[in-house]
C-alpha cells in the first residue's frame, strides 16, 4: 500500500507546565513530532508520560506554554479562542474513553452535531456508509443510555468520522470496552484510515491495540523516545518496559 508523505500535524518543540514553584509539573518538555498524514498512529508510553497533555495540545483543546502545533496548514498556536474553535470544528475530530455524548440527544443527532455545529451540509450518502458499517443502522434513534458502551463509542467514532476531518484523535478509545468492543472500535478506527483515508492519532496503554496502527510513538518523561513502525504487540510490550511502565 503506498501511503501519502504529507504530515497532517507537525508539533515542534512543545512546553506544557502545570502548576508554578515546588508544585510544578512539566508534562511536555520540549516535545517535537510529525503525525502522518491518512495514516494510524498511536501513542504509548508510561503513565504520567504526558499522552493527554500531549493530545489535547495538539488537537488545540489546551494551549502550550512553548512551541507550536500546526495541523494541516493551519498553526494552532497563537489563534484566538473563537478562531481556535472554528479550526477544531473544520478539522478535528477526538474520540474520549468516556464517550461523551450529549446525553439528551438520540445517537443520529449526536452523530450529526458536528456538522450541524459548523454548518456545513452533511453528505448523506457518507454519513449511510459509516453508520451501516459502524452497524448503528438499527440505532439510530436512541439516546446513549439506551446504548451499550461498545454501542455508544461506535456513535462518537461515527460522529468523529463523518465530517471529515483532517485529523481524529482518540484518547484511549477502548479503555472503557471488553475485548470484543475494544477490537471492534479498533477495526473502526484501522477502517477509517484505510477505506477513508482519515488521519488518526490515538493513545493507547495497550499494546495489542497500539500494534493495529500503522506506527508507535513512544513518549517518556515528556519526550518522545522512540517511533517504531509496523511494530509487533510484542515488540511495543518489550520497547513500554525498556521506557519503565
Ligand atoms: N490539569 C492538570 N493540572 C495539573 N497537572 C496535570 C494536569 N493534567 C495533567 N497533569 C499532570 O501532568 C502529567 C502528565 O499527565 P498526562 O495525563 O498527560 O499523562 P498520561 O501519559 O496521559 O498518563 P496516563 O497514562 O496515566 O493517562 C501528570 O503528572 C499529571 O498529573
Amino acid at each position: 500500500m503506498t501511503h501519502t508523505s504529507a504530515v497532517a500535524v507537525k508539533a515542534t518543540d512543545l512546553i506544557k507546565t502545570y502548576g508554578t514553584g515546588d508544585a510544578a509539573v512539566r508534562p511536555l518538555k520540549r516535545l517535537s513530532l510529525e503525525i502522518p498524514a491518512a495514516r494510524f498512529t498511536a501513542v504509548m508510553g508510561p503513565s504520567g508520560s504526558g499522552k493527554s497533555t500531549l493530545m489535547h495540545v495538539l488537537a488545540g483543546l489546551d494551549a502550550p506554554d512553548g512551541g507550536s502545533v500546526i495541523v494541516g496548514d493551519v498553526e494552532l498556536t497563537g489563534l484566538d479562542d473563537r478562531r481556535l474553535t472554528r479550526v477544531r470544528r473544520e478539522r478535528i475530530g477526538f474520540i474520549f474513553q468516556a464517550y461523551n455524548l450529549v446525553p439528551s440527544m438520540t445517537a443520529e443527532e449526536n452523530i450529526l452535531l458536528p456538522s450541524r455545529l459548523r454548518r456545513t451540509s452533511v453528505d448523506r450518502s457518507f454519513v449511510g456508509v459509516v453508520v451501516e458499517r459502524l452497524g448503528l443502522t438499527g440505532r439510530l434513534h436512541h439516546r446513549p443510555f439506551e446504548l451499550s458502551g461498545g454501542q455508544q463509542q461506535r456513535v462518537a467514532v461515527a460522529r468523529a468520522l463523518v465530517s471529515r476531518p483532517d485529523v481524529i484523535f482518540a484518547d484511549e478509545p477502548t479503555g472503557n470496552l471488553d475485548q470484543a468492543a475494544g477490537a471492534e472500535v479498533l477495526d473502526l478506527l484501522r477502517a477509517a484510515v484505510d477505506e477513508f483515508g482519515q488521519t488518526v492519532i490515538m493513545v493507547t496503554h495497550d499494546a495489542g491495540a497500539a500494534a493495529r496502527a500503522d506506527r508507535t510513538v513512544l513518549l517518556a518523561d515528556g519526550r518522545l523516545v522512540d517511533t517504531l513502525e509496523a511494530p509487533t504487540a510484542e515488540q511495543l510490550a518489550a520497547a513500554m518496559i525498556e521506557v519503565g511502565r
